[in-house]
């Protein structure tokens, strides 16, 4: 009979409470299904339904490889439990599993983009469940076996992989032994230990404990090396209660019988059992530098804290995430079934296995993305004890396991779709972990290898430091920082970076530069007559990082700036204003925003610097804005947005959008453009056409330009939360040399994709 025992509880207070709250509100559980084509009208019903249904399932009834191109089963995948082995929780019966497996499908949806239906089965005998799951075939690309208790679960897996021609991947088997190979290989590194010498105890002898073993026995560790204990205790060769074949393989000829007896001189101890089972003084026992790994959840063998109070030369491993060194399947199952999905595997092999193990053991010992560095909190990790295996939030996660993987099955011959083409493969992979990733590329190409020199006005900001190693591993340009020379070197150690100053970029010192007096000198030259007298215009280029950076790219030094990530907007355009100035021909500089949307790009301009455009300005911002447009690959289409829908409004801001309209037809006559229009005509052509039948503009607008800075901002931060769309911008349009001032809330990867926009501008001048 499914039952709980009522002693297992969070150790963390008020969780339960707050984890009880968030599955309830705002409606219950963690999921729903969306769809992912309009259903708005007649016809979309006859498309997506009856009749036009029909024609797919043709299609796929001739050739059901078509399944893949016409229903979402490609990317679809089950996660299966029977409620017999929850966690640590035990056979607690599969209604109570659902919070788990609707848990699984978030992750895989959140991590690799892969949709999942979790299904509780009620089912405790091999026979039915393998029948059930057996039927499911047609609908899914994958199976995920959660939480099904051992010995039953080996047999179901082994049967349903014989039966179905899909991957059938027992998470808590194989999940959990790829986590674990990964941290144990990186630990033996650190502790100097090789795989085939250590001594390993477990507190577990199930589902993932055995499944950890084969693994770890493939990788190199020596059976005699290895001893099981169980809730009976040691798995000894002659003990007949609770034995099957699989924990057989692990029975030893031995007179101990508790996990006390055998921890002597253990170097690893692998407890995937049930929480508070390891008595910490037992530790003591262990050999030097040991690996604990206290898997169970949610309560681990043993509590860090009091595993560290006995043995201080210890590498600590939980399952949980509320502790460094998250031992969790988490890190695997949705990374190793993308690659499996994406090239339409009909298993998952030891092959695609040790592919994933590879890649994970590698990136730990990477440095840490920016991204992985907030999931630890305020300190960044490095390599090293505390830092075994990579954070689940890692986004170099999907981008290094999911290929790992598919090229491993490719090469092992289970892939049916291999990629085809690997360098748009990691194109969409990028474009999952940063939103940016494809409509950034035209410019990334088009700054790659140019050789430009970009300065930095807070070059002592990690993001600024941690985009400068991205800028250079992407050869995109060469950063030069404007910062103290030894808070560079303490905060470059500090997060883990490998860059150095002189060596990979330039420093600007502002306390002490040896071209101090001639940057007063030229400062003071362009702002002498702007009410700056040279004391100040000393004090400014000692303090004011914006004023140093803007002198370095008018005297050629740097061909363009960032700055931003501290101050005020209007500091920092001031400065720009005053020193670097508008380009020939333009009046005055503004400002053009990319939002990327579910949807695509959007445009919008002048989204943060004039206040109150004239039509001449106006006229201007449309036109840099559209040539900043096709620097990303995009051709522009442009509306002139506003109250006034093509004459229906005789304001001053209509009136002044119509004057602007003809001034740009002239001065660019091939450029799709028309407005004065409301907001949803410049979205959608129908309503669009039903106002204004021969508009010059077709399809959706890509670029919107706005009659004040009020309407644009606005209308910026709106869309922007409304749709959880990634901000590209502000990117300053029409100054002298390329200069982007960053929103201080700019991330790394923010002040990456400015930078790149900068060099791409500067490579475009070159040529003209
Ligand atoms: N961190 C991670 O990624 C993962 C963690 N886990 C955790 O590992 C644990 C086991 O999961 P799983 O293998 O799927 O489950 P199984 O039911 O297949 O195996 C449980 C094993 O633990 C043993 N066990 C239970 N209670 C005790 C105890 N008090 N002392 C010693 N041994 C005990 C059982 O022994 P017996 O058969 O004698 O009852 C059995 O060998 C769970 O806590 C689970 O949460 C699992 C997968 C992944
Ligand atoms: C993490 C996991 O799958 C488990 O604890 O069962
Ligand atoms: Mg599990």
């Amino acid at each position: 009979m499914p039952g709980i025992d009522e002693t297992v509880t969070n150790t963390v207070p008020d969780l339960d409470e707050q984890a009880l709250f968030y599955h309830r509100h705002p409606q219950p559980g963690k999921l729903e299904i969306r769809p992912t084509k309009t259903l708005g009208n007649q016809r979309d019903l006859a498309l997506a339904y009856s009749p036009g249904v029909a024609a797919p399932c043709r299609e796929i009834a001739k050739d059901p490889a078509l399944a893949a191109e016409y229903t979402s089963r490609a990317n679809l995948v089950a996660v299966i439990s029977n409620g017999t082995a929850v966690l640590g929780l035990g056979n607690i019966g599969p209604l109570a599993s659902k919070p788990v497996m609707e848990g699984k499908a978030v992750l895989f949806k959140k991590f690799a983009d892969i949709d999942v239906f979790d299904i509780e089965i009620d089912a405790q005998e091999i026979d039915r469940i393998v029948d059930v799951v057996a039927a499911l075939e047609p609908t899914f690309g994958g199976i995920n076996l959660e939480d099904i208790k051992a010995p039953e679960c080996f047999e179901v897996e082994e049967r349903l992989r014989a039966r179905m021609g899909i991957p059938v991947f027992h998470d808590d088997q194989h999940g959990t032994a790829i986590i674990v190979a990964a941290a144990v290989r990186n630990a033996l590194l650190l502790a100097g230990k090789n795989i085939e010498d250590v001594k390993i105890v477990t507190s577990g002898a199930g589902a993932a404990a055995l499944a950890c073993l084969n693994l770890l026995v493939s990788l190199g560790a020596r059976l005699e090396n290895i001893t099981c204990t169980d809730k009976d205790g040691v798995v000894y060769l002659g003990r007949n209660d609770h034995m099957d074949r699989w924990m057989s393989v692990y029975a030893k000829e031995t007179e101990a019988r508790t996990l006390a007896d055998v921890i002597e001189g253990a170097d690893i101890f692998l407890g995937l059992s049930a929480g508070g089972v390891l008595k910490p003084e037992l530790l003591e026992k262990m050999a030097e530098r040991p690996l604990v790994m206290a898997l169970a959840n949610p309560t681990p063998e043993v509590m860090p804290d009091l595993a560290r109070a006995v043995r201080a030369d210890a590498m600590i491993c939980t399952g949980r995430s509320d502790f460094p060194n998250q031992v969790n399947n988490v890190i695997c199952f949705p990374f190793i079934f993308r690659g499996a999905l994406d090239c339409g595997a009909t298993t998952i092999n030891e092959e695609m296995k040790i592919a994933a193990v590879d890649a994970i053991a590698e990136l730990s010992r990477e440095e840490v993305s920016e991204v992985a560095a907030k999931a630890y909190g305020s300190e960044t990790p490095v390599f090293g004890p505390d830092y075994l295996i990579p954070s689940p939030f890692d986004p170099r996660l999907i981008l290094k396991i999911a290929p790992a993987v598919a090229r491993a099955a490719e090469k092992s011959g289970v892939a049916a779709r291999p990629i085809a083409d690997w360098d748009a493969y990691m194109d969409k992979l990028n474009r999952f972990v940063f939103r940016s990733g494809l409509i950034m590329k035209p410019i990334f190409a088009l700054s790659r290898r140019s050789g430009k020199r970009i300065i930095f006005a807070d070059g002592e900001d990690e993001r600024v430091l941690r985009a400068a190693q991205v800028l250079l591993e992407e050869k995109i340009c060469w950063p030069i920082l404007i910062g103290r020379p030894s808070v560079l070197q303490t905060r470059l150690e500090r997060f883990g970076l490998r860059i150095r100053p002189g060596k990979d970029f330039e420093v600007v010192n502002p306390e002490d530069d040896p071209r101090y007096r001639d940057y007063v000198e030229d400062y003071f030259a362009k702002v002498g007559r702007l009410g700056v007298n040279p004391d100040t215009a000393r004090t400014i280029i000692r303090t004011n990082t914006t004023a140093i950076a803007t002198i370095s790219v008018s005297r050629g030094e740097a061909d363009g700036l960032i700055c931003g990530l501290a101050g005020r907007f209007s500091r920092h355009i001031r400065d720009i204003r005053q020193v670097i100035g508008a380009a020939d021909g333009v009046s005055r500089i503004s400002a053009m925003s990319l939002l990327i949307t579910q949807s695509g790009p959007m445009f919008f301009a002048d989204s943060y610097v004039q206040e109150d455009p004239s039509a001449t300005d106006i006229a201007e911002i449309a036109q840099l804005a559209a040539i900043e447009v096709r620097r990303f690959g995009i051709e522009p289409k442009v509306a002139l947005v506003s109250h006034s829908n093509f004459g229906s409004a005789d304001t001053e801001d209509a009136c002044k959008l119509r004057e602007a309209l003809a001034i740009v037809r002239k001065a660019m006559p091939n450029l799709e453009i028309d407005g004065e229009m409301h907001g949803d005509a410049a979205l959608s052509e129908d309503l669009r056409r039903r106002v204004m039948p021969h508009s010059t503009l077709s399809g959706t607008a890509n670029l919107l330009v706005f009659p004040t800075l009020d309407a644009a901002n606005i209308t910026l931060n709106v869309v922007k939360t409304m749709t959880d769309a990634l901000h590209v911008g502000p990117i300053l349009l029409g100054t002298n040399s390329p200069a982007h001032i960053l929103t201080p809330s700019a991330t790394s990867r923010g002040v990456v994709n400015m930078t790149a926009i900068a060099v791409a501008e500067a490579v475009q001048r070159r040529r003209g």
